[in-house]
C-alpha cells in the first residue's frame, strides 16, 4: 500500500478576481506508506489542499497520484483521468477513503444514532447496531444519540466524525485537524485507534498539534506547498536533543527563517543562482 504524489500543482484563483492566484501545492512529490504521516508545516503551506486533492475533492491543475491500493491494482487521480470520467476515476477506492475535514455542520435531520448506524451498515461491520452503541458511549456521545445531526453542536461533531470514520473503516484515511476541538481524554481515544488502525492503512494527518504528533510513524514537512522533508519520525527526531516532533518542527522552522531572510543588497534572483 502506497500513495504517490507527483509533480503535484494547484493554484486558487478567485472568481472576483481572476488576476489574484493563491499557490496551494507547487511541484510536490512525495509518497505515503502504511501507517500514520502527519503532515507539519505552516499556516497556508498546503497541508489542507494535499489532503483535498488525496481524497479527489480537488482536481490537481498538473502531475498526478497513484494509489498502490493491492498488489497489482493502481488507481490514478490526475486533471485528465478527472476530464475522462470524474471522480469515477477512482472506482470502488473513493468509498474507502476516508476525509474529516477541521470542523464541519450537517444541515440534516436525522438521528445521530440512526446516521452511524446507516454508516456502520455501509461499512458492513458486522453486529452494526452493538458497535454503534458502543462507540457512541465510549466517545461520550449518549446524551445526543437520538437529537438530529443539525442540533449537535460544533465542537461535538468533531467526534461524530471521528465515530463515523471508525464505523467505515476506511482504507485511507484523511484527517485535517483532527483534535481541534477534543479535550485530552478525546485525543488519547482517538490516539489508541489511529494505532489500532495504522499497520493496515494509510492514515495522513494534517496537524499542529506537535505533541499528539508523536503518534505518528512518518513526517511530512511542507513549505509554500511543497515537500520539504519526507522520513521516519524516529530518524528525523534523532537529530534534536530533546528527541521530540516539536523540537524537530522548531529547529526546521529555524533553519527554515534563516534560508528565506534575504541578506543586505542581495536580490531573491542572486540567491536562486547561489543555490540558498
Ligand atoms: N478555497 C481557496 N481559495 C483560495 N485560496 C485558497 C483556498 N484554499 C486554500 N487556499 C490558499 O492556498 C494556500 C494553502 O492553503 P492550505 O489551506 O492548503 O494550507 P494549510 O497548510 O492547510 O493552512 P492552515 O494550517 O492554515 O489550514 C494558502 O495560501 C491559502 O490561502
Amino acid at each position: 500500500m502506497r500513495i504517490e504524489w507527483s509533480h503535484l500543482n494547484k493554484v486558487y484563483t478567485s472568481q472576483n478576481r481572476p488576476r489574484a492566484r493563491r499557490i496551494g501545492l507547487l511541484d510536490f512529490t512525495a509518497a505515503a506508506r502504511k501507517g500514520i504521516t502527519a503532515v507539519l508545516g505552516p499556516e497556508g503551506s498546503g497541508k489542507s489542499t494535499l489532503l483535498q486533492l488525496t481524497a479527489g475533492l480537488l482536481v490537481p491543475d498538473d502531475g498526478r497520484i497513484t494509489y498502490q491500493v493491492t498488489e497489482g491494482e493502481t488507481v490514478i487521480w490526475s486533471k485528465g483521468r478527472a476530464a475522462a470520467v470524474g471522480t469515477s476515476a477512482l472506482g470502488s477506492l473513493k468509498s474507502r477513503i476516508t476525509y474529516i475535514p477541521p470542523m464541519r455542520r450537517m444541515n440534516k435531520s436525522i438521528s445521530l444514532e440512526k446516521y452511524l448506524l446507516y454508516h456502520a451498515q455501509l461499512g458492513q461491520m458486522p453486529y452494526p447496531r452493538r458497535r454503534v452503541a458502543e462507540l457512541i458511549a465510549e466517545w461520550g456521545l449518549a446524551a445526543v444519540r437520538r437529537v438530529p445531526l443539525s442540533a449537535i453542536p460544533g465542537e461535538m461533531m468533531k467526534r461524530v466524525m471521528l465515530v463515523e470514520m471508525l464505523l467505515r473503516d476506511p482504507l485511507i484515511a484523511l484527517l485535517d485537524e483532527p483534535t481541534a476541538g477534543l479535550d485530552q481524554w478525546g485525543k488519547r481515544l482517538l490516539w489508541r485507534e489511529l494505532r489500532r488502525l495504522a499497520p493496515h492503512r494509510i492514515i495522513l494527518i494534517a496537524t499542529r498539534d506537535l505533541r499528539w504528533a508523536e503518534c505518528a510513524d512518518d513526517l511530512l514537512l511542507m513549505e509554500s506547498g511543497s515537500c520539504r522533508r519526507l522520513g521516519p519520525k524516529k530518524l528525523l527526531t534523532a537529530n534534536v536533543p530533546e528527541g521530540t516532533v516539536a523540537a524537530w518542527y522548531e529547529m526546521m522552522q529555524t533553519f527554515s527563517n534563516h534560508r528565506s531572510r534575504p541578506r543586505r543588497g542581495t536580490f531573491i534572483a542572486d540567491r536562486r543562482e547561489k543555490g540558498y
